[in-house]
């Protein structure tokens, strides 16, 4: 597997999701958010947590106009898999990649904590090693995660099986408790809870490791 992981200016997950990946035997490319080009050869795009252009306008959206953001674009178009947490998943509603939008949360604080999630769908690259109903832990850090989308939307989602996760105990107001959502093909996850946080014994707690492990089977190359 070669995942490209995006830096923009204030992003401050993109080394602990290289590491993530890293650890499945992934090689890993980091890319700066003005290049144009991905490079040569790979699988995942992975957009980390972070703050970018210090969340100014709204999480996400200046980030989503860099040029590396296009190529995400063309790289999903073709069938690519593109992996948002937090920060990341912010970028992925703005440019369009997945519905929605994320607003502040509900009690108007930034939330920092460990949070249990509900694994709502086995059936993508991304969550198929967990079964669906299994509950993990996670870890959340956010002022803006809590999910909007219509109600056509909502029912979309749940009608398609496209909720990854949800959360146990609704932490910012989210609708429908979503935590995560896939694209129609499946091969778009964005999440708000850090699983690259949850990925090592170091961390105190290894739920989310099953996620990059998942990924590193189903896009094992020669
Ligand atoms: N950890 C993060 O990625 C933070 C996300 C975002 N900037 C927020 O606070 O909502």
């Amino acid at each position: 597997m070669h995942a490209a992981v995006v830096v923009f200016p204030g992003s401050n997950c993109d080394r602990d999701l290289a590491v993530a990946f890293e650890a499945t035997g992934a090689k890993v490319s980091m890319v700066w958010h003005k290049d144009s080009a991905l490079p040569d050869g790979v699988d995942i795009i992975g957009i980390p947590g972070g703050f970018s252009f210090g969340d100014y306008l709204r999480c996400g959206a200046i980030a989503a106009n860099s040029p590396i953001c296009r190529s995400v674009a063309q790289h999903a178009d073709r069938g690519g898999y593109v992996l948002g947490i937090c920060n990341g998943f912010q970028v992925l509603t703005e440019t369009g990649l997945l519905p929605g939008a994320l607003l502040r949360n509900a009690g108007l604080k930034y939330i920092c904590q460990t949070v249990g999630l509900k694994v709502e769908t086995s059936a993508s690259d991304y969550t198929k090693g967990y079964n669906a109903g299994d509950i993990i832990n996670i870890p959340i850090a956010h002022h803006d995660g809590n999910y909007y989308a219509d109600d056509d939307t909502i029912a979309r989602l749940q009608g398609e099986d496209r909720i990854a996760f949800t959360y146990t105990d609704n932490p910012n107001g989210a609708r429908a408790d979503i935590a995560g959502i896939l694209s129609e093909n499946r091969r778009v996850l964005g999440m708000m809870p850090h699983p690259e946080r949850a990925a090592d014994v170091g961390h105190g707690g290894t739920d989310g490791q099953a996620l990059f492990r998942a990924l590193a089977g189903a896009l094992i190359t020669a």
